[in-house]
């Protein structure tokens, strides 16, 4: 059983559909990216795992069990967490009041213990614990962002464009973190990020999604190498599908 199942998931915006049809799998320890085109559908199926849209047929099961349309605070408790694309700091709290917020699902203690190796990770955040997050650095909030997920010490953690609006430094410093805390932490990660090739070098796996379906699942490191499928479905101006 994987980690996380996703079958025949069809869902929309009011009666407009846009997923029709998604299969998608992560399992235990695994690192899975999603590309495509803009508008492909990449972050309605995220906001369909975590419980913002219903689905109107198939089926959501972490863990084994159905989670479709379950509210994301009680995802949160159950381990999953999720860095939304925009809105994924609050900017007039500090450093520490967002993780605390973050960590409202754990106790006091597990928060203490949680956080420790997160600020190990992140040192700008030791120091700025007291900063407002909207006197920070794009990068930084993104730390922000990619630590207040974790410091419930999640096991499946949701990406949402990780690298977006970032200055080439900062990408390849969130994904050595990334990957870092994938390491450390034997969690499964499912990616979502414009930039194909740096999630291609850091995932185990992708799905090319288009037009609201899977048009393709395949190894990472076949997508890389493989030029004439990298050429097919990957091709394009930017890097895109
Ligand atoms: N809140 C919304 N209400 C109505 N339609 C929406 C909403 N959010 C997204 N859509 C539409 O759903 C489709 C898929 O959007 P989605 O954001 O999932 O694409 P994406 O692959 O994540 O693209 P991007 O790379 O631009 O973020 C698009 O046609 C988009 O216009």
């Amino acid at each position: 059983m994987a980690l996380l199942e996703i079958e025949d998931l069809h869902t929309g915006y009011g009666d407009v559909p846009v997923l029709e049809g998604v299969d998608l799998e992560v399992a235990d320890e695994e690192i899975v990216g999603v590309v495509g085109p803009n508008g492909a559908g990449k972050s309605t199926i995220f906001k369909a795992i975590m419980g913002y849209l219903e689905p109107w047929s198939g089926s959501i099961r972490y863990q084994g069990r159905e989670i479709g349309g379950t509210a994301s605070s009680d995802l949160v408790k159950e381990g999953i967490g999720y860095v939304p694309q925009n809105d994924n700091v609050f900017p007039k709290m500090t450093v520490e009041e967002n993780l605390r917020m973050g960590a409202f699902t754990v106790t006091d203690d597990e928060y203490e213990r949680n956080v420790e190796p997160l600020l190990e990770l992140f040192p700008k955040l030791q120091e700025r614990l007291s900063q407002k997050v909207y006197k920070m650095s794009g990068g930084e909030q993104k730390m922000v962002a990619v630590a207040r997920a974790l410091v419930t010490a999640p096991d499946l953690v949701l990406f949402d464009e990780p690298s977006a609006g970032l200055m080439p430094k900062y990408v390849d410093d969130i994904f050595r973190k990334v990957r870092q805390i994938q390491e450390e932490r034997d969690i499964s990660l499912l990616i979502i990020e414009q930039n194909v090739p740096k999630l291609l070098e850091n995932s185990d796996r992708a799905y090319v999604i288009r037009d609201g379906g899977v048009r393709l699942e395949a190894e990472s490191r076949r997508l890389l190498e493989d030029e004439d499928l990298g050429a097919a479905y990957l091709g394009g101006s930017e890097q895109e599908v």
